[in-house]
């Protein structure tokens, strides 16, 4: 078993029958997807929301029941992986572009559980482009202005075109490396009109993370 499928796991103990689950979006969430639909297979009554395409697909397939877009509830756990965590439990996500629906789940979850191998754990955030989610409308003046603040920001890319998040909009990848403050930064950048949403997850909506090493071992660090 790799890093990333123990520390998934491992969070989806926290599952439990009747809960509603908030699902995440990348390689190391697919494996706690995976793990739920085991859970729902043997009897388990979950209901879950998925925090993309993706990942709704994935649930789809594993029979795993999806509230319906729009009739969301309060969340009991979700579980999502991360590009990057800092020593405080502050977090980078979207490197997959789904951060917006991902912020939405773990804003209204009773519990967030973050999963990553010891490659995300870091000191200072910020190596890993910050993504900021924009609209496309007025989008060259939205990035002029991630330009002023320093944040040189590239439009993501994907098989030659603009990426689409699953809500139409673009990804501006920024490089604020380091971060100091990712709270403050965060709300610099929501301040700025066309900036929907950041990947800067601060630690308060944190409940643990759970990180696995290569040797198997894990750690669990509770904010
Ligand atoms: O934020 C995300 C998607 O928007 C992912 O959770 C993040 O990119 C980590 O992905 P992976 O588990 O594949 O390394």
């Amino acid at each position: 078993m790799n890093a990333k499928q123990i520390a998934a796991e491992r969070a989806v103990d926290y599952v439990k029958d009747g809960m509603i689950v908030g699902l995440g979006t990348g390689s190391t969430a697919y494996f706690a997807i995976q793990k739920i639909g085991s859970l729902v297979k043997q009897g388990m009554k979950i209901k879950a929301i998925a925090s993309s395409q993706a990942s709704d697909d994935l649930a789809r397939q594993l029979g795993i029941p999806l509230l319906e877009p729009g009739n969301e509830q309060q969340i009991d756990v979700s579980i999502d992986g991360a590009d990057e965590v800092d020593t405080n439990g502050n977090l980078i996500k979207g490197g997959g572009g789904a951060l917006l629906r991902e912020k939405i789940l773990a804003t209204n979850s009773k519990k967030f559980f973050v999963v990553v191998d010891e490659s995300k754990l870091v000191t200072k955030l910020g190596k890993f482009k910050l993504p900021v989610e924009i609209i496309k409308f007025g989008s060259v003046l939205t990035l002029a202005k991630l330009e002023a603040l320093g944040g040189k920001p590239v439009v993501r890319q994907k098989d030659g075109k603009d990426f689409n998040t699953d809500n139409g909009n673009l990804i501006a990848d920024c490089s604020f490396y380091p971060i100091e403050d990712p709270k403050a930064l965060h709300e610099q950048l929501k301040q700025l009109t066309g900036v929907v949403e950041t990947g800067i997850f601060p630690t308060e909506v944190v409940t643990a993370v759970i990180a696995a090493y290569a040797s198997g071992e894990t750690k669990q660090f509770d904010y």
